[in-house]
């Protein structure tokens, strides 16, 4: 994997001695849907404020393609496109006024057709005249996502792009997410629908209290950290766990009509296989095999609850 950020020991405490990041390292490779996961507080936005140039940091250094972010501040920003939880532009500018400007203020030529395709992408063409202010607050969103892209950055980061935002929007949203990145835009986002993140991302990083508690390739990490729920439903009811299968670490039902269990990880077929194989050799019907694999969401809550 190429590094197209590489942040290191980055450190952020607040004047009033608050420790918002402690020495994280983390390195974005290119092209990559990265997800950045954390509860309220965990220190997710003073993280990409540092990236932006926001918020100063305290201590560590990020690098992005290349370029220091302190001394090298205005290339290492040209390369990023930022889409904020809230809207800070002019509100008297127009659309099209507001992207050209964004478009100029990172030192790019003017591309009239870049920005049509980016309003089209986004639903925003009809309103290019219009004046933000004016608009509704699903088109200001799309406003943010616009502004963010006007100047082509090659990293794009997305906090919390889909709070509060419709159905539509959402849709919108993801489906120019896989356009950037079949184009080979690298991708950092925020959220809290964690199943976005399942959806969309390849990595994910679990930030809280300030510290990267993990970072994990999405599906590594929910097949090391994930559960199936099995449940098998029986034709007739049962009293007990037949011998034959207590050795399997199975429960029965309350109502005796389904055997369930659960179980950590991979081999999950191999463990059904064995456990089917002997319910027909024990003459033991069943009429319906149900599994439930956990969510992203579920992985989540268990690794941030433990660690309150
Ligand atoms: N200017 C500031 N001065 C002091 N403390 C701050 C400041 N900005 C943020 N914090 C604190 O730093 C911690 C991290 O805040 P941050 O906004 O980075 O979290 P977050 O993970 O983005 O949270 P959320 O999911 O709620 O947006 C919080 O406890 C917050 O109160």
């Amino acid at each position: 994997m190429t590094t197209i950020l590489a942040i290191e020991r980055l450190s952020k405490t607040y004047d009033n001695g608050f420790a918002a990041l402690k020495e994280v390292n983390l390195a974005i490779a290119r092209g990559e849907i990265f997800a950045l996961l954390g509860p309220n507080g965990a220190g997710k936005t003073t993280l990409i404020g540092i990236v932006c140039g926001l918020v100063r940091a305290s201590a560590g250094s990020v690098t992005v393609d290349g370029f220091d972010s302190a001394a090298d501040y205005r290339n290492a920003r040209r390369k990023i496109g930022l889409v904020p939880q809230e809207l800070s532009t002019n509100q008297f500018e127009s659309v099209m006024e507001a992207l050209r400007f964004s478009r100029g203020l990172f030192g790019k030529a003017p591309d009239p057709a870049h920005l049509e395709r980016v309003l089209r992408d986004l639903s925003l063409w009809d309103k290019r005249d219009q004046r933000i202010g004016a608009l509704s607050g699903g088109m200001k969103r799309r406003v943010l996502i616009a502004k963010a892209l006007a100047h082509e950055p090659e990293i794009l980061f997305l906090d919390e792009p889909t709070a509060g935002v419709d159905v539509e929007l959402r849709r919108d949203m993801w489906e120019m997410v896989r356009r950037l990145r079949d184009k080979g835009v690298t991708i950092i986002l925020t959220t809290h629908y964690i199943e976005e993140a399942e959806d969309m991302a390849d990595r994910i990083g679990v930030i809280d209290k300030g510290e990267l508690m993990l970072v994990e390739e999405k599906r590594a990490l929910m097949r090391r950290l994930g559960q199936i729920h099995v449940t098998i439903g029986l034709t007739q009811k049962l009293d007990a766990v037949p011998a034959a299968l207590c050795d399997l670490n199975i429960d029965l039902a309350p109502d005796g009509m389904a055997l369930t269990y659960t179980q950590k990880g991979e081999d999950c077929d191999d463990r059904l296989a064995a456990l089917l194989k002997i319910l027909v050799s024990q003459g033991i019907e069943f009429c319906s095999v149900n599994s439930q694999r956990s969510s992203l969401e579920d992985i989540f809550i268990d690794l941030v609850g433990r660690r309150r």
